[in-house]
């Protein structure tokens, strides 16, 4: 049985789970650190993905690119990438789903335009986050609050990895479902 329409159209079920399991390896590989880290929500953890890592690379970041696009929820108009580390993200991702993108900020400048998400217009519309790591999803409700403030309809994130620290019912509290490429129990299991 083959994929038939879409990108990975021609492969084969078993070509697909032998590609992801090859890019989770790719990204345990390149981002994966261990020692003693602090987080963005303040705790500590043993184990670090650096994003920067797999985003650095152009040809595994398209990979990444290419697998989230198929994750997009149907509806989607804007795809909103979060500072800093979802800029690269999402900039890889709309030249795959041809979307029109935002770019996120964590404060709004106080100069120039001073808004607090550059580009695409969110006002009105359905917003999807885009996002590097989910830890406890702390970043993603406040911007999702944010762009809620300027009147997107925001009700999905995808992100690359997912902790799986909490971060997916974070989000369900506050409406919003969570899509993850990659969880820590693949990046795991890739070991
Ligand atoms: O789910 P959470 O607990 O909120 O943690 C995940 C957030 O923390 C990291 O961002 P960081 O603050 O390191 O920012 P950067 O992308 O600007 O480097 C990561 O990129 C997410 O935004
Ligand atoms: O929670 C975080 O701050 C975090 C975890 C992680 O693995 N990688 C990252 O960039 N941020």
């Amino acid at each position: 049985m083959t994929v038939s329409g879409g990108p990975f159209s021609g492969l084969t079920n078993w070509d697909l789970v032998t590609d992801s399991i090859d890019l989770a390896r790719q990204v345990r590989s390149v981002s994966r650190l261990t020692g003693e880290f602090t987080l963005r929500s303040g705790r500590t953890a043993t184990e670090y993905f650096d994003k920067y890592q797999f985003e650095a690379d152009p040809v595994l970041l398209d990979q990444l690119a290419e697998r989230l696009a198929v994750l997009i929820p149907e509806g989607t108009e804007v795809l909103a990438g979060l500072e800093m580390g979802g800029i690269a993200v999402v900039t890889a991702l709309a030249r795959h789903a041809k979307l029109p993108t935002a770019f996120v900020r964590k404060q709004a400048k106080q100069y120039g335009t001073a808004r607090l998400a550059e580009g695409a217009e969110v006002a009105g519309r359905r917003v999807l986050i885009v996002e590097d790591v989910v830890t406890s999803g702390g970043q993603v409700v406040l911007s999702t609050n944010d762009l809620r403030k300027l009147g997107a309809h925001v009700d999905h994130a995808l992100c690359v990895i997912d902790r799986q620290e909490g971060g997916s019912q974070a989000l369900a509290a506050e409406g919003i479902t969570l899509r993850a490429l990659l969880t820590r129990a693949e990046l795991d299991a890739a070991a």
